[in-house]
């Protein structure tokens, strides 16, 4: 049984910033759960642009450093990058022979993404014996030719064909990376000597920004896989780990050249959702709304070029000036982006507000309306990226959601004094219901386990919130908290692009575009433009207050997919507990 958390040797090279070898490989094992611990093969001057120069320690003290740590740490995981020359492999090869590591991933770095060459010509022969020893080899296209003794693989399914035979040969599986051909897809395929195959795909990132992708994958799976995850499940979690990492690797601006990846993306994204820091500050609206320009005065930009309302969001992510304001009643930065406009100069909404009350609350909420059209499941979704494990959930959560949705939308008929009113409400509960229906019927029946799924913390929150106001605030403060649903959803469905019919989600996005939604928003609309004019300056407020929570409910609501781990999903009654 494996600690939870996997001690990790990285045998590698160095790169003085950070993207490459030894340094690559500490942030990679610490994104996927493991303690990092280095021995370095080759001391190298190289930045973003290439190699400068390599020195070579002696291999006594290359040895020294393994026996060091091999005599006092036991160790889940190894993994080997730049070994340089024969004799670095055979002083490593000996260590491995001795230490016996259960998992050893070999990366056989050959060739730097800049050319120069990282191990010695000569030493090829000796690099194809140490990676015998292997658990599983990660070739790039060209070092799998070199390996296999094949001509350069020009398609998918040459590669994966050299891959087979030779992991057949050896005994040895093979982790074949589409990285260096053309496809739109890449794709990682675990091959095993059995034959048997696991591939985990991404979209190609249009990014200079790939310097150190082999070192980070290797270092990621050798974790997993020390952590006791099979090697299809290690390879989904390294490679949609990585994607994020390449995909925000240049908003770090290191280097001009084949800068980086983010290695900490994904940890500082997660890190941000699980603070408690309150949405919305304690006045960031006026107790009291005589009229909707007490509410716009508010929501302007302000001297500071801060804006009053918006709840925040999940900007403190990058830890940068430009996420939120001082007094974090505002935001203007996530984690997946880059700061945007405050709310005066938002967009207008693709479904007009019905009258200035309506109008008030979409100028307050923008910002957060931007943060869901640009939210990362958004993205993941229209750009097909979105692993197949996290769109399971997110239907699931989507079903649960409607069942206590359709509730609050009944309560709020039940206490509608305008028939028409209590008519609109009641006629939204049921079309909820059908809708869930048919979630269960043509998207939930052949993901049995998604099916099965309980509400998420998220999803409940959220619906706890709704039905709270729904059964018991004034009316006009149960409308707004469940206008954001109406509008919102159908906003995303109004900004999303044409995608091809071969897309993966083509199916799903394509429900987000039903009239009918339309239809919906204005009847929410209308009922709350009546009800914030009858309702008194303080529950105006309130229902403001309720308003903007629900926007930011909604984020939470699209975005918590994406903090799924699918390895978290197993049943079994238990409760989940917290690291500490
Ligand atoms: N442009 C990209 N878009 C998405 N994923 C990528 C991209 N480039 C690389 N990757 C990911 O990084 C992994 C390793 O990349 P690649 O196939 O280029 O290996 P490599 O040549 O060993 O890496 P390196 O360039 O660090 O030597 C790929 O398998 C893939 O998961
Ligand atoms: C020490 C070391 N190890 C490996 C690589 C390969 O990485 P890349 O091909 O991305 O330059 C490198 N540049 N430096």
């Amino acid at each position: 049984m494996p600690p939870a958390i996997p001690r990790v040797l990285s045998i590698a090279g160095t790169d003085p910033t950070g993207g490459a070898g030894t340094a690559a490989d500490l942030k990679s094992i610490t994104a996927a759960g493991g303690y990092g611990m280095a021995a370095v093969t080759a001391v190298v001057a190289q930045n973003t642009h290439g190699v400068r120069e390599i020195h070579l320690p002696p291999a006594t003290m290359l040895a020294a450093q393994l026996e060091a740590v091999g005599d006092d740490v036991t160790l889940e995981a190894v993994k080997t990058g730049m070994l340089g020359t024969a004799e670095i492999i055979r002083t490593v090869q000996d260590w491995v022979a001795r230490q016996g590591p259960d998992v050893l991933v070999v990366d056989p770095v050959m060739v730097a993404t800049s050319g120069d060459r990282l191990l010695a010509a000569e030493a090829e022969e000796a690099m194809l014996h140490f990676c015998r020893l292997a658990t599983v080899v990660t070739p790039n296209i060209d070092e799998l030719a070199v390996l296999t003794g094949s001509p350069r693989a020009a398609t998918e399914a040459e590669a994966l064909a050299q891959a087979a035979d030779w992991a057949e040969r050896t005994g040895v599986a093979v982790v074949v990376k589409t990285g260096h051909l053309e496809d739109e897809r890449v794709t990682n395929t675990w091959i095993s000597p059995d034959g048997s195959r696991h591939a985990a795909s991404s979209r190609r990132v249009d990014t200079e920004s790939t310097h150190g992708t082999g070192c980070s994958l290797a270092a990621a799976l050798a974790t997993r896989l020390g952590a006791g995850d099979d090697p299809a499940t290690a390879l989904a979690w390294a490679t949609d780990w990585l994607h994020e990492a390449i995909t925000h690797g240049a908003d770090l601006r290191v280097g001009s050249g084949h800068g980086p990846v983010d290695h900490s993306h994904r940890a500082r994204r997660l890190a941000s959702a699980g603070s408690a820091a309150p949405w919305l500050a304690a006045d960031a609206i006026p107790a009291r709304l005589e009229s909707p320009t007490d509410l716009r005065v508010s929501a302007g930009a302000s001297a500071d070029g801060s804006a009053r309302a918006g709840a925040s969001g999940t900007g403190a992510a990058d830890g940068s000036a430009k996420s939120g304001t001082a007094d974090g009643s505002a935001r203007s930065g996530t984690a997946d982006g880059p700061a945007r406009p405050v709310a005066a100069e938002m967009p207008a909404p693709s479904i007009a507000p019905v009258g200035p009350w309506t109008a008030a609350l979409w100028e307050a909420g923008a910002p957060l309306a931007a943060d869901i059209a640009d939210s990362g499941f958004v993205r993941a979704l229209v750009d097909g990226s979105l692993p197949e494990a996290q769109f399971s959930f997110y239907l699931a959560q989507d079903a649960q959601y409607l069942d206590r949705y359709s509730e609050a939308l009944q309560a709020l008929a039940d206490r509608a004094g305008d028939p028409a009113e209590a008519q609109f409400w009641a006629e939204s509960s049921s079309g909820c219901i059908e809708v869930e229906a048919e979630l269960h019927r043509s998207w939930l029946a052949d993901r049995p386990s998604a099916a099965d799924l309980p509400a998420s913390p998220v999803t409940s929150a959220y619906t706890d919130f709704l039905l709270a106001r729904a059964l018991t605030a004034p009316p006009a403060v149960a409308a707004a908290a469940v206008l954001p649903c109406f509008w919102l959803y159908a906003e995303v469905g109004a900004s999303l692009p044409d995608v091809a019919a071969d897309h993966p989600y083509a199916a799903w996005l394509e429900t987000y575009r039903d009239p009918g939604f339309v239809a919906g928003v204005l009847g929410a609309q209308a009922a709350v433009e009546r009800e914030l004019e009858a309702a008194t300056p303080e529950v105006r407020a309130e229902a403001v207050r309720a308003y903007l929570l629900a926007c930011r409910h909604e984020l939470e609501f699209f975005e918590q997919a994406r903090r799924v781990d699918p390895s978290a999903l197993g049943s079994g009654a238990r409760l989940a507990m917290v690291a500490r």
